[in-house]
């Protein structure tokens, strides 16, 4: 079986807005349940998970009842940090009764414009190789700064690749990873990714992403993501 696992637990504190990002509203509909909606209408999804911000529960049940998210099976408590959240769902998963062989894409809730061709991948690519981590080659020079106003350091691109969501794992070697990490104190991972890089011993296969598949962030985030849905209403789910 392969599950979503929507990442929902963050404020949205970089949007600076009343209403956390992922149920602010585009298009007449919460930007979570664009997400959703990818991967309720894929086939080779059998359920979606929500690791959710506090006090916003019945709010996603209630929009999920409203926009016929029947796939809906789950949702979990937010936790502090990404890591933490993830840690939740995967063992909320567990919990549930899930089997260590499932496939569990980890995906954040502000990512509304993922391709059914971006989740088949995952899916074929995880089921092969175990590990499958969507992302997209850096076509942007690269400087490192350490004070974010000056800089004199270049970071060679042609080897950087941008990650994205999902991020696709065998639920027993996800909850591995965050039996390890705990073990070694690492509390804060900013993604799968990089807490499987970190620990180290795992190759990850890289699923070609798209720049479309945008991760709303900031209010210019916001203003793309309404252009982009404008221009191409229907081609961005392909
Ligand atoms: C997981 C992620 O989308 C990969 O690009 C990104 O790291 C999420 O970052 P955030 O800090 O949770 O917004």
């Amino acid at each position: 079986m392969n599950y979503a696992l929507i990442i929902a637990g963050g404020s949205g504190n970089r949007m600076g807005q009343d209403i956390p990002k992922q149920f602010m509203h585009v298009d007449n509909c919460p930007i979570i349940i664009h997400t959703m909606k990818a991967f309720q209408q894929h086939p080779d999804i059998h359920g979606i998970a929500v690791v959710c911000l506090a006090g916003w529960e019945t709010v996603l049940q209630s929009y999920a009842n409203q926009f016929n998210i029947t796939k809906l099976k789950w949702i979990f408590p937010g936790g502090q940090n990404g890591q933490e959240s993830i840690h939740n769902g995967i063992y909320g998963l567990r919990e549930a009764g899930c089997k260590d062989d499932d496939l569990v894409l980890v995906h954040d809730a502000v990512r509304p414009l993922l391709s059914q061709d971006i989740i088949s991948s995952n899916i074929a690519i995880c089921q092969k190789y175990g590990y499958a981590i969507t992302g997209i080659k850096c076509r942007e020079a690269i400087l490192e700064s350490d004070d974010g106003f000056t800089t004199s350091t270049s970071i060679p691109r042609d080897k950087l690749i941008r990650t994205q969501t999902p991020q696709t794992f065998r639920l027993g070697n996800l909850i591995q990873a965050h039996e390890e990490a705990k073990a070694k104190g690492i509390t804060n991972s900013v993604a799968s990714c990089t807490l499987m890089a970190e620990l180290g011993g795992r190759e990850m296969h890289i699923v070609p992403g798209s720049e479309k598949n945008i991760k709303i962030t900031t209010v210019e985030d916001l203003e793309i993501l309404k252009a982009l849905m404008k221009v191409q209403p229907e081609t961005w789910l392909k």
